[in-house]
């Protein structure tokens, strides 16, 4: 069985939708158990039964949500001194209204949070552009969904702007299933260990 663990912070909805979205399609992957939780109850026990981590955001002025980022100093910084996740799977997700049609800070969030989960030793998975939804919602990073219209009224997260995020939770799913068990990364010495 392959644990994939989604975590999320969300106002209005628009992340959560996308996050049970992401956790339909690693679900359509045989063999896998998703466990989707709100950064805040997130704990340490949850991120070490997993294979995979996938954090997801709203975007707030140009970067992650506040409880994402609580959660990475308090619940992940331990593991990371650890080095407790180091060959897991991970993957990113946002929301945003994308004022000015040019992302809003998307790709500074996706990045503030990939370099998070760098920093914990995690496989990362991106989105290749070929991802059917992609051209609507996606980008290299991972799945990003405007939850606005072309002059910002609030549409919330369309339909159509979810395909690239079901395929990304069962690319994960899939890359997480594979790698699931092997010990690949180099370890110390143990003389450099002491
Ligand atoms: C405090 C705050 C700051 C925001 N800053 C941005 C921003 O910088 N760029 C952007 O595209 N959207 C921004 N938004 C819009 C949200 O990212 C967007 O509405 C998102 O889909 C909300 O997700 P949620 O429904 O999961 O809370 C901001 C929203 C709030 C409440």
């Amino acid at each position: 069985m392959t644990n994939v663990l989604i975590v999320y912070a969300t106002d209005y909805g628009n992340t959560r939708r996308m996050a049970e979205t992401i956790a339909s399609g690693a679900m359509s992957v045989p063999d896998t158990q998703v466990s989707v939780k709100l950064a805040d109850d997130v704990t340490k026990d949850d991120l070490i039964a997993s294979d995979a981590v996938i954090v997801g955001t709203p975007v707030h002025m140009g970067s992650p949500d506040w409880r994402v980022k609580k959660f990475i100093d308090t619940v992940c910084s331990r593991l990371w001194m650890k080095d407790s996740m180091i060959g897991k799977v991970g993957a990113v997700f946002a929301t945003g209204s994308g004022y000015g049609n040019a992302g809003g800070g998307c790709e500074l969030t996706m990045l503030t949070l990939l370099n998070n989960l760098v920093e914990l030793g995690l496989v990362i998975v991106p989105l290749p552009k070929n991802t059917p939804g992609y051209h609507l919602a996606g980008l290299q990073w991972g799945p990003y969904a405007r939850s606005a219209g072309e002059k910002m009224e609030q549409t919330g997260v369309t339909e159509e702007r979810l395909e690239a995020a079901r395929h990304h939770g069962a690319n994960v799913s899939r890359i997480a299933s594979v790698l699931k068990g092997h010990d690949l990364f180099a370890k110390p010495t143990p003389v450099l260990a002491q």
